[in-house]
């Protein structure tokens, strides 16, 4: 079966000197919840960044859907949702304003977006606040309405970019439990980025970056016992050691 992302010897590098990613190689399967996961400056959002198109690879193939994203941009980029950084709902419409608006370009008719939007609004629990702007929203809600959003085309395969910066536990655990079930209903491949050990499950798969290089790829059970670590934060340790440490 065709992955939903497919990442092959990518190599990036932003000027002279150095480079931000290095041969980077993973699938992520439908239905599976992929975590990248590294430290600050391992290269997620540049990762993210290519996968989205803002920039372009200097090596190596993206496919998404089995869309190569160089040759069949616009196969492979409807093939997929995203979720960025940085919010980037407007906070003067209501919810249901953003979604209406988000889903006449991905090019929804009017018939199909009204109960497209009301499923989705179900589905996070957000249907009592449609007609609230969205500056009314706690961080956590306006997350819920990003992840809605992203989802209006529905696309088999959601990527996220350290999704829960600025919320609160109670907000960043629900985003996970969210996240997780669409991987288990709806057999959504997810790839979410974080630095947070707590995000991942023990049924997760993990993409471990470091230093714009894959140290390791499994499942959560796998790299415990390959590292013989007994917590993953204890394996992410040993697995990016340099060389020659104990
Ligand atoms: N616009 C840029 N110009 C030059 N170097 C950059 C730029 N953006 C990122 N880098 C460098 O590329 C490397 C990877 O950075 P990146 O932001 O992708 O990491 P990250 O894993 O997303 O980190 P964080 O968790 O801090 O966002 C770092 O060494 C960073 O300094």
């Amino acid at each position: 079966m065709t992955a939903a992302l497919a990442v092959d010897q990518l190599g990036f590098s932003y000027g002279k000197g150095g480079f931000a990613l290095r041969g980077v190689a993973f699938a992520v399967e439908t239905g599976r919840f992929t975590a990248l996961l590294g430290a600050n400056g391992a290269g997620k959002s540049t990762l993210m960044g290519l996968l989205t198109r803002l920039f372009t690879p200097d090596t190596g193939a993206i496919l998404i859907g089995g869309h190569d994203l160089r040759h069949r941009p616009g196969a492979a980029l409807a093939a997929m949702g995203v979720v960025f950084q940085q919010p980037t709902l407007d906070l003067d419409l209501t919810v249901r304003q953003n979604l209406t608006y988000a889903a006449g370009l991905r090019g929804l008719s009017a018939r199909q977006t009204a109960p497209r939007i009301t499923e989705l609004l179900d589905r996070f629990a957000l249907s009592d606040r449609a007609g609230d702007k969205v500056r009314l929203l706690n961080g956590g809600h306006r997350r819920r309405v990003e992840l809605a959003r992203a989802l209006l085309h529905r696309p088999p395969l959601l990527i996220l970019d350290e999704p829960t910066v600025g919320l609160d536990a109670p907000s960043r655990c629900d985003l996970v439990d969210h996240v997780h079930r669409l991987c288990t209903d709806d057999g959504v491949a997810v790839l979410w980025a974080t630095h947070l050990f707590d995000e991942v499950r023990d049924g997760d798969d993990v993409v471990l970056l470091h230093r714009g290089q894959v140290r390791a790829t499994g499942g959560v059970p796998d790299l415990l016992s390959r590292s013989g670590a007994g917590t993953l934060r204890e394996a992410f340790g040993t697995l990016t050691r340099p060389e020659g440490t104990p």
